[in-house]
């Protein structure tokens, strides 16, 4: 019978990201330290997700809502919690931006550090209950130069953003980060508690065969919208239609979307102006990702890292995935905005 090869040159997140900052003389290892609080967390939000039924931390967290109106769920409020916690002792961050507190947080003195974390720490939480995946989603801005760290650090566009990534909960934790230069995706190995790189360098296909929007708003589309999606289910003769796949948990679909490639959307329609999904905390690591992965995000008119957010929990139209597809999208809208 063959042994088992037991692999001893491990290269967990932590090393990677330290690999990648020792090609950058001028490296403090602060980031490496932010990451690790941010590894913390998903960790404890990971086992907390897989014992949740076990745990009594189903359901609502009882009559608390988010500044989105979204009731709260109990693991909604313990993931927020376990970030800010990790986020504010690593000392590395002066002010953050979470998806269920309606004010910035700024760090206080003593603790304050040079970046600025924007978080969504339970995305997909209407999901949770039935077992489906979700996830954490995090992007990290620079505090500005002579800034005390303000709200002013982050309602910046997302082109300005210096580490973007996610970490999806279900059949295991896979961490997808970008530091600026490309995207590499690490599976939690809950046996030495430890993100693993197990996808290197993920590239999203150029063009894709599946699409992913809640059709249950096609009544609300504008023209183009409704067009690009028709032309998706009723191509041309001698093409074959694109597939369908929904899970509305956005870390859900959009990493299916960078695994196999295609369109993951959220656009905007006659109920909703912007969409639903919000831009600091949600569009711009997603399209940060996308982008660094080969493919491309837009809001239909523009590159969706261009916009610049007016408030901490600004909404925003996004269309990511395959780079020749979001190109589609981009010709019809340039049509109808005519
Ligand atoms: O149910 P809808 O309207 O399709 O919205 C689903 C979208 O909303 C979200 O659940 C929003 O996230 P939150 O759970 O963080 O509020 C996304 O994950 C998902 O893509």
């Amino acid at each position: 019978m063959s042994e088992e090869k037991v692999t001893t040159d491990i290269i967990t997140l932590t090393r990677h990201v330290l690999d990648e900052q020792r090609k950058h003389k001028e490296a403090s290892g602060d980031l490496t330290l932010l990451l690790n609080a941010i590894q913390l967390g998903c960790k404890f939000v990971a086992t907390n997700v897989r014992k949740a039924r076990l745990l009594n931390l189903i359901g609502l967290a009882g009559g608390v809502h988010n500044i989105s109106g979204d009731e709260q769920k109990k693991l909604d409020v313990i993931s927020n919690e376990i970030f800010i916690n990790a986020l504010r002792s690593s000392g590395k961050v002066a002010v953050m931006v979470s998806e269920e507190n309606e004010e910035v947080i700024i760090v206080e003195e003593g603790l304050k550090g040079k970046y600025c974390v924007v978080f969504d720490p339970l995305d997909g939480s209407s999901n949770i209950d039935a077992g489906v995946n979700v996830g954490t989603i995090f992007g990290v801005y620079r505090v500005a130069e002579g800034s005390p760290g303000s709200v002013k650090d982050v309602l910046r566009p997302g082109n300005e953003m210096v580490v973007a990534g996610y970490c999806m909960y279900g059949s295991s934790a896979n961490m997808v980060i970008t530091v600026g230069n490309g995207v590499n995706g690490y599976t939690l190995d809950n046996s030495i508690g430890e993100f693993i790189l197990t996808h290197p360098n993920i590239t999203i296909p150029s063009r894709g065969k599946i699409y992913s929007v809640n059709e249950g708003n096609a009544k609300y589309w504008h023209e183009a919208c409704e067009e690009y999606f028709h032309s998706l289910k009723f191509p041309p003769e001698g093409k074959n239609p694109y597939s369908a796949r929904y899970i509305g948990s956005m870390v859900a679909d959009v990493h299916r979307t960078f695994l196999y490639g295609g369109i993951f959307a959220y656009p905007a329609d006659k109920k909703s102006k912007n969409g639903k999904l919000r831009l600091l905390y949600e569009c711009f690591p997603m399209a940060f990702l996308t982008e660094q992965a080969g493919g491309k995000a837009t809001t239909g008119y523009e590159r969706v890292l261009d916009v610049c957010p007016e408030d901490i929990h600004s909404r925003c139209p996004i269309f990511l995935g395959s780079k020749d597809d979001v190109e589609d999208v981009e010709k019809i809208y340039k049509k109808y905005s005519k």
